[in-house]
């Protein structure tokens, strides 16, 4: 059984078609990646998956669970973390944890609740009114409250946005060992670095389609582009190497080139033709294709 299905989804706001047809499904165990820009329908398709917002048509389950036929049990398998911070002022950290655990019908839930204080260092915290607390706090907060009923699924909605460093670390180390543990994990993010870095497995949104789903290895094998980065002296690229120079290439003004590479014997091909003009090299860096380069280049695009 998988841990998310999502089948046939489609959202609309007034004309605006949020999601079209989305349909993939997370399986149990698995760190996976929900990616698009701005406006992609991430958030809406989280809302879905939360019972916060009916799609118009379409389904998706819970570990097996409808979000809308079994709307209870299905919430209970979910935790999620929401993007927006927002909170009742009067409560403590603590009365806010015990608050969400009676929401799910849990009582004397101290023992989890500190332990989930402790990992996210929030134990100096728990007597502190809401509104005192930081946004990086807050946000420590609402990592807490998707967390106090246990659920297998967890979903965190840009959770680093915002925050600083070391929050980064404790929020990555505590996901990390319940992923370990055999929660699973759905993470949006626009921190590419951490997808790459977390996710078995990424889709990517772009206008509410659903645009690319597969392996983050597969994925940077797919499309991008090992680079080259040349610093030359103040002489022009040679024109036999102008074919290679890459689309992303931003910075002639500073004499770097970015020339695209397939093959690493490709490199000293390109040093040789450098060296027949008399070329010389000041700088030179080899950069292998990241998630970002694989994100640009799939959402550019014209197919999609
Ligand atoms: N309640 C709403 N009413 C009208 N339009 C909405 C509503 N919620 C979202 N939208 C629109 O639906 C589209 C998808 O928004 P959504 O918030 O799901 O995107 P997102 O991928 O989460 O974006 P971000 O990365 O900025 O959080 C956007 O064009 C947004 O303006």
């Amino acid at each position: 059984m998988s841990a998310i299905d999502i089948c046939q989804i489609n959202k609309s706001y007034r004309s605006l078609h949020a999601l079209k047809d989305v349909s993939f499904s997370v399986e149990e165990g698995e760190f996976f990646g929900l990616l698009g820009p701005n406006g992609a329908g991430k958030t809406t398709l989280i809302s879905i998956m939360a019972g916060l917002v009916r799609a118009d048509s379409g389904h998706i389950r819970i570990s097996g669970f409808d979000v809308i036929d079994d709307y209870r049990t299905a919430r209970k398998k979910l935790g999620v973390v929401p993007q927006e911070l927002v909170f009742d002022p009067f409560f403590t950290v603590r009365e806010t944890l015990r608050l969400q655990s009676g929401y799910f019908g849990l009582k004397n839930n101290d023992d989890w609740i500190d332990e989930i204080m402790s990992n996210l260092d929030l134990a100096d915290k728990a007597d502190v009114n809401m509104r005192a607390l930081s946004g990086g706090m807050k946000r420590r907060v609402l990592v807490a409250q998707a967390l106090v009923h246990k659920p297998p699924v967890i979903v965190l909605d840009e959770p680093t946005a915002g925050v600083d460093v070391e929050l980064r670390q404790t929020l990555w180390q505590f996901i990390g060992r319940l992923n370990r543990e055999g929660h699973t994990i759905v993470l949006t993010t626009h921190y590419l670095e951490e997808a790459q870095n977390w996710c078995n497995r990424i889709a990517m949104l772009k206008n509410g389609r659903v645009v690319a789903l597969d392996t983050t290895e597969a994925l940077l094998h797919r499309v991008a582009e090992s680079q080259l980065i040349l610093q030359l002296d103040d002489r022009d690229l040679p024109d036999s190497l102008k074919p290679l120079v890459s689309q992303y290439d931003i910075g002639h003004t500073s004499r770097t080139w970015t020339l695209r590479i397939s093959h690493f014997t490709d490199i000293e091909k390109i040093l040789s033709e450098l060296r027949k003009y008399h070329i010389v090299v000041n700088d030179l860096q080899f950069r292998q294709p990241d998630l970002e380069d694989v994100f640009l280049q799939i959402m550019d695009s014209r197919l999609n």
